[in-house]
């Protein structure tokens, strides 16, 4: 464990761009670093903390925080903290006491021209790796598909298309809404990476049902290498507990402050069970970046009636810049929670229920509008006009197409937060088949009809529920088909789902104990362990479960499309429900056509609610984006014509009025909102290009840079098989650890379809955490920034001094400016000749190397302590001319920083023409932000990385 005391200076090792650290406070398990230069902080738990402690030594050069340089004579300790004695260089002998504390923030750690005219050269092999890590973080970083490449999934186009809309931007906040089963959770994964990857968040809480922790959490490690914690009431008790520890008994309890327990991690992971009792002022300041709610439909609100859920969610979301919302189904609670889930994305767009309703009236003829745009080459006066009915402060005119469409789903559609794909537009999905099995209607049963209309349904389509006990198993003709079902479907996975957890439970014993067949249970009452093992136990191919029989919460989230046999043991009464559970099967990696079997007794509810669904509106084997709508309009019928179910005409009725309505809903909702969404939510060559992007990037995996990174530092890598490898520390290690290196090895892989078909073999791409700890770990080193070499070119005259110097810019400033959205990782190159010529842009530093050779230590000392001032010279000609291309590259990143600000602007001022509640300090705030933004690109400084004095021989 690490010592720290209040005042240190330490750096972070995995974001060493936040400057020079200062411990702030420590306690028996957290410390906090406040980091001046970027107005950061950072809580680590103290044990793991990725921090290295900064000390110099005797003849170090350090700059106190009013920028003078002074040279370190002697270091003492004064209680925990370090003062250097240090001198000016050149003014005498008076000597500077300079604590740590007064250290400058910005920390110069590149100290290559030291070490260079110090005699301390290292091998061209070193300087190279030098060159390649500076290089891949630079790639990285400039990379377009950057952060979509290192997750273990299939390259599926409209998941790519999503992620790389929403996953680069400043605060992302959107519903992710695609038909069940087509990646969601996937897509929020891929977001979540990107936004970690790229420095645009850092702490991320993830609210999921309790039966969806697991599975999350195991998907988030395979899938995305991040490692999420789960909280729940007994871990925030075991953080807060002051019971646990031997305190001093002159310690007094009361007033020991406890540290916000959300704070010991940076990703977590909860339930919305636990988000529903815990404490919400400690969760909501947990400092957040990204807050991600799955099925985000359970949020229910009404005018002047919000859920607990609602407003717990709100609570954080508003002190959150990021939010993703997961939801199938959002209009599943009716079209006022789903308005109120926009509204917490984004209060200036929508801002007012009732016009909302009127908007999505109009959507037609902009979709229309948006078609005619998309289509024609040539934009005529007329058209020209028609667009400006919509948008006012950008020019109108073809070559603005994409940002016109973008604006116009925008500010009309719920084009920026809203994102939708569905089956009907992506191509190979399986086919649903209906079969229905009507049995005899079994006579025990009996109706009451209660006083409650929607109870007297219920206990009509559930009439097990009223038994109280199992015997209903014994009668039921249903459970008599089910058993001969299984029995002739014995070697098949049969998911089975009902309403409530007493008919699983005693359809479950029913099957096992009676029939004698192998199957499990999973419902509410069961702790998520024992569900985690039902839905394993059913998964396993080999002895598994055949059948799984689950109530309704088995319908949600879970991947069960290793099974293509569905039986319905009864349907539930809300279109969205029953497509959640035919999602089960129904999803990404479903490799047969689905059968949805529904077993229901003839002349009764069942029936007519099977035929509601079925020849009404074809909702078993399509899928149905407007059954909410169609319920909203048909249930009372619907309710009337279960409670009269031996009445013929009236079922003949309903289904007719269903059909219409269903054709009238689908057809507006097709040609307007449909439309709008599937044209904010897909483009197929976009899509097409960010698969191509990340095949390439595929192509040119990390085995060149890691194998020699492994070779450097003494890790031992020998084959596997084809494209994979095993790798193990070895014994001569250069370092104590090597990043994401295992003490016992482990295999890697560079070949997507590898990883994804093994899920034992980690897969190495760009963004692996251990390749991104290399690159890192290479440039955190001095190895490498300082060598000499020979060239040997007979063009080139013998004699002649050439350097080669790399620098970067990166800009330093306050973490919620983002700016390195704008100014990313940036490397300089110079190849100066003695008199100032830069020959960089004719060698590139890949033939140059071919030329170049070792000389021997000794020889390099002595050549630079002979051409001391020459060299000197040359780094200060090299230095200007870096000066001029990063100055050319600062701004060029700040006017295309402005007039992305002004975008932002524009647009804000635009819909204060509608929502009157958008406020002037919003305004101001983007205005002061673009102010901020400009003078710390500006101010950005560059950074000596290595030199390579070369002669040519
Ligand atoms: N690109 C992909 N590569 C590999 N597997 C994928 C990919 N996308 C989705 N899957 C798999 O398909 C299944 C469905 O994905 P996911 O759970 O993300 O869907 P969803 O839209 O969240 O579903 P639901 O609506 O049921 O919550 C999962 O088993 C997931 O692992």
């Amino acid at each position: 464990m690490n010592d720290f005391a209040e005042g240190q200076r330490w750096l972070s090792e995995n974001e060493t761009e936040l400057g020079l650290g200062m411990v702030q406070s420590v306690d028996h398990r957290l410390v906090t670093i406040f980091f001046p230069a970027t107005e950061s902080e950072r809580t680590y738990a103290k044990n793991n903390a990725p921090l290295s402690r900064v000390s110099f030594q005797v003849g170090d050069q350090i700059e106190t925080a009013h920028g003078e340089i002074l040279i370190v004579k002697s270091v003492e300790q004064l209680n925990d903290i370090l003062v250097y004695m240090a001198q000016m260089p050149g003014e005498g002998d008076d000597m500077v006491p300079v604590p740590e504390t007064q250290l400058s923030h910005h920390l110069q750690l590149n100290k290559a021209s030291d070490r260079l005219f110090s005699g301390q050269v290292d091998s061209l092999r070193w300087f190279e790796l030098r060159y390649s890590a500076m290089k891949a973080k630079e790639q990285q970083q400039r990379c377009e598909v950057n952060g979509l490449q290192g997750p273990r999934i299939d390259l599926i186009g409209h998941q790519l298309y999503i992620a790389s809309e929403v996953g680069n931007r400043y605060a992302p906040r959107v519903l992710l809404a695609d038909e069940v089963g087509l990646g969601k959770t996937i897509e929020a994964g891929m977001i979540i990476h990107q936004q970690l990857i790229n420095h645009r968040a850092s702490r991320v809480l993830i609210v999921v049902p309790q039966p969806l922790v697991n599975q999350w959490f195991v998907e988030m490690i395979r899938r995305f290498n991040l490692h999420f914690s789960i909280f729940d009431q007994a871990r925030v008790d075991s953080l807060t507990d002051l019971d646990d520890l031997a305190l001093d008994e002159s310690i007094d309890i009361e007033q020991i402050e406890i540290e916000n327990p959300f704070l010991s991690e940076q990703l977590v992971l909860c339930s919305s069970e636990f988000l529903a009792q815990c404490d919400l002022d400690q969760i909501s300041q947990g400092e957040w970046d990204l807050l991600v709610i799955d099925e985000a439909h359970h949020l229910e609100w009404q005018p002047g009636n919000p859920s607990n859920e609602y407003l717990r969610v709100e609570t954080i979301a508003n002190q959150t810049p990021g939010l993703l919302l997961l939801s199938a189904t959002p209009e599943q609670l009716g079209q006022e929670s789903h308005f109120a889930r926009l509204r917490l994305l984004d209060p200036d767009r929508f801002h007012n229920l009732q016009d909302f309703v009127e908007e999505q009236k109009a959507y037609q003829p902009i979709a229309e509008l948006l078609e005619t745009i998309t289509d024609s080459d040539k934009w005529d006066d007329t058209l020209k006009a028609q667009v400006a009915n919509y948008i006012d402060d950008v020019e109108i005119d073809e070559t603005n197409r994409s940002q016109i469409i973008k604006e116009l789903l925008d500010r009309n559609g719920t084009g920026r937060v809203l994102y939708r794909n569905t089956r009907k537009n992506i191509a190979g999905f399986p086919q649903r088949k209906v079969f229905p099995h009507p049995v005899e209607a079994c006579e025990e049963y009996q109706y009451e009809i209660a006083e409650h209309l929607d109870e007297t349904v219920a206990a009509m389509l559930h009439p097990e529920t009223q038994m109280h006990d199992e015997s209903w198993t014994l009668f039921d003709t249903r459970v008599d088909w089910l058993k001969n079902f299984l029995k002739e479907n014995r070697n098949e996975k049969v998911l089975i789902i009902c309403a409530h957890k007493d008919t699983a439970i005693a359809l479950d014993l029913h099957c096992r104990f009676k029939l004698g067949i192998n199957c499990c249970t999973f419902h509410e009452d069961m702790d998520i362990i024992s569900r985690d093992r039902a839905a394993a136990h059913f998964a396993d191919m080999e002895e598994g479960a055949q059948a799984l029989i689950c109530s309704e919460i088995g319908s949600e989230g879970r991947n069960f499309q290793f099974s293509h046999k569905l039986v319905l043991m009864d349907l539930p009464a809300n279109p969205d429900l029953l497509e959640q559970r035919i999602g089960r099967l129904d999803r990404i990696g479903q490799q047969n056509d689905i059968e949805i079997h529904v077993p229901f007794m003839q002349n009764s509810a069942q029936e007519v609610i099977f035929n509601w669904y079925h020849m009404g509106m074809n909702a078993f084997e399509k899928t149905n984006a407007a059954g909410s709508e169609i319920f909203k309009r048909t249930h009372a019928q619907l309710f009337d014509a279960i409670l009269e179910y031996d009445d013929s005409q009236h079922q003949k009725a309903l289904i007719e009025s269903t059909r219409t309505i269903a054709k009238e809903v689908n057809k507006a909702m097709e040609s307007g909102r449909d439309k709008l969404l599937e044209l904010a939510s897909f483009n197929q060559s976009k899509a097409d290009e960010l698969i191509e992007r990340v095949a390439e990037r595929d192509s040119l995996a990390p085995r060149n840079f890691m194998e020699s990174c492994w070779d450097r530092f003494g890790v031992q890598f020998e084959d596997h098989s084809a494209q994979s490898y095993v790798i193990r520390p070895g014994d001569h290690m250069f370092i104590g650890a090597f990043p994401g290196l295992a003490e016992d090895g482990m295999t890697v892989t560079y070949d997507r379809s590898t990883a994804l078909a093994r899920d034992d073999m980690h897969f190495l791409s760009w963004e692996h955490p251990m390749v991104n700890g290399a690159i890192e770990l290479v440039l955190s080193e001095d190895k490498g920034n300082a060598s000499v070499c020979i060239l040997k070119n007979k063009a080139i005259k013998a004699g002649t001094l050439l350097m080669e110097v790399l620098y970067h810019i990166e800009p330093i400033a306050p973490k919620y400016l983002q700016a390195q959205r704008f100014l990313p990782f940036t490397s300089i190159r110079v190849l100066t000749d003695i008199n100032g010529n830069d020959l960089a842009d004719k060698v590139n530093h890949e033939n140059l190397s071919k030329q170049c050779h070792k000389i021997p230590k000794n020889t390099s000392r002595q050549l630079l302590k002979s051409e001391e001032k020459t060299f000197r010279k040359m780094l200060k000609l090299a230095d200007k001319k870096a000066e001029v291309k990063a100055q050319a590259v600062l701004a060029n990143v700040v006017d295309n920083m402005q007039a992305s600000q002004k975008q932002e602007l524009n647009r804000l001022v635009s819909l204060r023409k509608k929502n009157p509640n958008i406020r002037e300090a919003e305004i101001d705030f983007i205005k002061n932000q673009t102010d901020k933004l400009t003078t710390h690109l500006s101010d950005t400084q560059l950074q000596l990385e290595a030199i390579r004095v070369i002669v040519a021989v």
